[in-house]
């Protein structure tokens, strides 16, 4: 049987101050899979992620989690449910053990090791250190472990390696595919569409608060014209989806259902 729908966008739009972060979105994101979202600065991306556990409301649309508007959904459950993990991890103790237990302080330290381990960190090489003792890449593994402590189903991460240096980034990613993997889903937000082809199983992109593309990772190279088209100056025929502007948002697969999508 087919999964629930993990989070669905029912022409959702967010209005602040008079001016539109988010635009009529309509978009289903499938269970355990990477979905990305990708767009430039200012887009809404940080903003769309933070409608998924109410960190924000739309001003009109729903936004369903696994079939029922969040709204309906006990808050505190819901963001143990699907919890959101920072653009930038930040330790909160000053210890390894203590921060994997800040959201979950009756683990014991057999289960904190089991959750380290998941993040591809040695419990025999962190445990007893100092968070800020860790490199960028290892504290923010530490975060996903802080983060899986309280046994979510969706991890949001706002921009997981942004702050990384490529190596770092790519074990960040390596543990992201393992959870999924493991059964996790993930929607995860990067200006970086590169590295969204390399973590995601499918991608939406952002334009000024609407979807312009969306599509499996196969596609990304067309997903990657369109974020950043190039300025040549010319009309582009009418058959070319960049000529029916950012609310045509054309899926990059025929048919277009959601056959694209993984999981
Ligand atoms: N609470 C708010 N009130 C007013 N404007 C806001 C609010 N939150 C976000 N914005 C604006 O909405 C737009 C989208 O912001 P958002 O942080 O979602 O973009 P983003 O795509 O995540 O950008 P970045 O990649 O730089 O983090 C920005 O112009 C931002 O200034």
């Amino acid at each position: 049987m087919e999964p629930p729908e993990l989070f669905t966008l029912d022409h959702v739009s967010l209005e602040v101050d008079g001016r539109l972060l988010l635009d009529d979105l309509d978009e289903h994101l499938h269970t355990g899979s990477v979905t990305a979202v990708c767009g430039p600065s200012g887009s809404g991306k940080s903003t769309l992620l933070r409608l998924l556990n109410r960190l924000a409301d739309p001003t009109s649309g729903r936004v369903l989690f696994q079939g029922t508007d969040v709204r309906d959904l006990d808050v505190r459950a819901l963001r143990r449910r699907a919890v959101l993990v920072p653009q930038r991890a930040v330790a909160l103790t000053d210890d390894v053990a203590a921060e994997v237990r800040v959201a979950a302080p009756a683990l014991s330290d057999r289960e904190v090791a089991a959750l380290l381990e998941r993040v591809a960190l040695d419990p025999g090489d962190v445990l007893g250190r100092s968070p800020q003792s860790l490199s960028g890449g290892e504290l923010q593994r530490l975060a996903l472990a802080r983060a899986l402590a309280v046994g979510p189903e969706v991890l949001l991460l706002d921009e997981p390696t942004s702050a990384l240096d490529p190596r770092a980034a790519d074990a960040v990613d390596a543990v992201i595919r393992s959870l999924v993997d493991g059964g996790l889903s993930v929607v995860l937000v990067s200006h970086d569409v590169a590295r969204a082809e390399r973590v995601a199983d499918s991608v939406r992109v952002l334009h000024d608060g609407r979807v312009t593309a969306r599509g499996a990772v196969t596609d990304l190279d067309l997903v990657h014209e369109m974020t950043f088209p190039p300025d040549d100056g010319h009309e582009h025929p009418d058959d070319d989806p960049r000529a029916h502007g950012p609310a045509h948002a054309p899926h990059l697969h025929e048919p277009p259902d959601t056959s694209w999508e993984h999981g």
